[in-house]
């Protein structure tokens, strides 16, 4: 049932991708596939019709001969260029299709898991490779029609004869073996070729080669990946070694085989139970069918990838739909009246069993800021990624105004949310997109520059030469490249791209910031976020190792080893005595 829906994806996808130039050029590999046979046939009543003196054999056998010239010529001039536009139109289908479903599955989870990050990574991979199904299955067709063709020639002769290309299967089989055992040998050494191409990413990366000199890691660096590198070839070629071996043995019987026939038909014609032109039929058959079955025998290869590069494809299809939160349909709300609420929250990383967050029962008010803290590790940022529905929570649930996140649209909720990350990303584009892809539906100057100024980050982009059309980054020649706490103001701003989202999601933005500057944005962004908290009841939620900066917050979260340990505002939590006021009173002394 699978091999005739991964079948069935090949040939609608090649026919969709290019569906006039398909069709011509399907029409014309069969013509082309079929004149060779027919032309060989032609010689055979020419010969027969010389033996015997008969001029209207003759004239049939050169008319097929001359007619099988033409249709050749014609097939050959008019389809190799058609092909080869089909094959790139079907690549690009392809890719574009891809993209836009692995960018369309809305959580995380498939780059979590490495079985499925594997697997997208061969898709990826292969994505401009797959063109070449456009391509096979063209040859597919050319070698059907030459079979039928091959095979009614050799059955005319003697039906024996037909056994001779049935020999010619175990070519097939052979080079089938010894595919499958090469691609079984590369697919092994995948996570050996990832690793060696991030070790590659991590020696020649400008970021990282500070650390790789202070440790003196270059060395190290260039063995593991030797190493690794070794390892795969082994394999490989051990597998190409036992390939080559498998498919000589049989393709010598197959020769051996072919040879006996012919001289059994020379025989029989000595004999006068075959005439001339049989003779002449079967010997001119001869390298057509030893070269069917070989080009059979090498596309086994092609038709393999393309069949596995399908049903990869088919699978992140269905990955992708699986994963598609199809069911949650409902829309986030306009405003939020009574908060958000965390009910018995639980939650494992994908493939993992250990759960980070346990038990986590919380009511975030509706229009307050809220800190998250805890020591490393404690499961801060998990949460902020549950809030964000990256993931769904293993056990319990989020209420959003007491309605289940899990039944929100994925797109809706995000089109509310806002969000700011101590590892956020340099995207490296002009200083008005690094911006103002925060919110893509209001991207006006104006609305950009609001946000920097909210993000305090117009002296960064006073320092920049042509302001914000400056392109950023060391890619390009006439980039800029920023520092750390500059690229996290232009961050920063990005998350403040939206005025008025329902959720603000801040886990340590300012970390590359000074306590001072940090503290300074958030006594002026906490006092924009009252008003526009009265408005549409908006919660913020706001990680930060640094408590001068978490005091300001409405309530205090503390987290430890994945569950709450303490709630509530900082005058509350001081007078506890507990967890926080013992992690306050650290960093206060160690800034006195
Ligand atoms: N993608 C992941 N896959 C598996 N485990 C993870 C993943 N991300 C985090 N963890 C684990 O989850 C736990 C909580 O991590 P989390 O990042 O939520 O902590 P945190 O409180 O934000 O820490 P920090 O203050 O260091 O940022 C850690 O034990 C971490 O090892």
């Amino acid at each position: 049932m699978r091999s005739l829906r991964i079948a069935w994806l090949w040939m609608t996808t090649s026919f969709k991708a290019a569906p006039l130039l398909m069709t011509i050029s399907s029409v014309l590999v069969a013509l082309r596939a079929v004149a060779a046979p027919t032309q060989t046939y032609g010689v055979s009543l020419l010969v027969d019709g010389l033996a015997g003196d008969r001029s209207s054999t003759i004239a049939l056998g050169i008319g097929i001969i001359v007619g099988g010239l033409a249709v050749s010529f014609v097939a050959d001039v008019v389809g190799w260029p058609l092909q080869d536009t089909a094959q790139e139109r079907m690549a690009g289908r392809v890719h574009a299709d891809l993209l836009d479903v692995t960018t369309g599955i809305p959580g995380l989870t498939h780059h979590e898991r490495p079985d499925v990050a594997d697997r997208l990574e061969l898709v990826r991979e292969r994505a401009w490779r797959m063109g070449v199904g456009a391509e096979v299955l063209l040859w597919a067709f050319a070698t059907v029609a030459n079979t039928v063709t091959v095979l009614g020639l050799l059955g005319s002769v003697h039906p024996l004869l037909l056994l001779l290309p049935l020999l010619g299967a175990s070519r097939i089989w052979s080079a089938y073996v010894s595919s499958t055992r090469q691609h079984k040998a590369w697919e092994d050494s995948l996570p050996q070729e990832r690793l060696v191409d991030r070790l590659i990413e991590v020696s020649k990366d400008a970021r990282t080669g500070l650390e790789l000199r202070v440790f003196g890691l270059g060395r190290v660096l260039v063995e593991r990946i030797f190493s690794l590198q070794t390892e795969r070839y082994r394999r490989r070629v051990e597998a190409a070694r036992w390939g080559g071996k498998v498919d000589g043995t049989v393709r010598l019987a197959f020769g051996l085989a072919y040879a006996a026939a012919v001289v059994w038909v020379i025989v029989r014609a000595r004999d006068g139970l075959q005439t001339a032109g049989d003779v002449v039929l079967v010997l001119l058959l001869a390298p057509q069918v030893d070269q069917m079955t070989g080009g059979i025998a090498q596309n086994v290869h092609w038709v393999g990838e393309v069949v596995r590069s399908f049903s990869r494809y088919d699978w992140l299809r269905e990955y992708a739909k699986d994963n598609s939160w199809r069911t949650s349909t409902d829309p986030a709300p306009a405003r939020l009246s009574s908060g958000i609420e965390l009910r018995n929250v639980g939650f494992s990383y994908p493939g993992s069993d250990s759960a980070v967050l346990s038990n986590v029962s919380l009511t975030l008010p509706a229009g307050s800021a809220v800190a998250l803290v805890g020591e490393n590790g404690a499961g801060k940022t998990t949460l902020v990624k549950l809030l964000a529905r990256m993931y769904d929570p293993t056990t319990g649930h989020i209420l959003v105004d007491g309605v289940d996140l899990a039944t929100i649209s994925p797109d809706s909720w995000r089109s509310q949310l806002s969000a700011g990350f101590q590892d956020f990303v340099k995207f490296e584009l002009t200083a008005r997109e690094v911006v103002g892809i925060g919110d893509v539906s209001s991207e006006s100057d104006d609305a950009v520059r609001a946000a920097i100024s909210r993000g305090e980050a117009e002296s960064v982009v006073a320092g920049l030469p042509l302001g914000l059309d400056t392109q950023l980054g060391k890619k390009f020649t006439d980039g800029v490249e920023l520092s750390g706490g500059q690229w996290q103001r232009l961050a920063l701003a990005r998350a403040f791209m939206r005025e008025r989202p329902l959720l603000l999601l801040l886990d340590e933005p300012t970390a590359a910031l000074d306590p001072d500057a940090e503290h300074r944005l958030y006594e002026q962004y906490a006092a924009a976020a009252r008003i526009a908290a009265s408005e549409t009841g908006g919660v913020t939620v706001l990680v930060s190792h640094r408590f001068s900066t978490v005091r300001m917050a409405d309530l205090i979260v503390v987290m430890h080893n994945g569950r709450v340990e303490e709630v509530g505002s900082h005058e509350d939590l001081l007078a506890a005595g507990a967890r926080y006021a013992e992690l306050f009173e650290l960093q206060a002394r160690a800034y006195r």
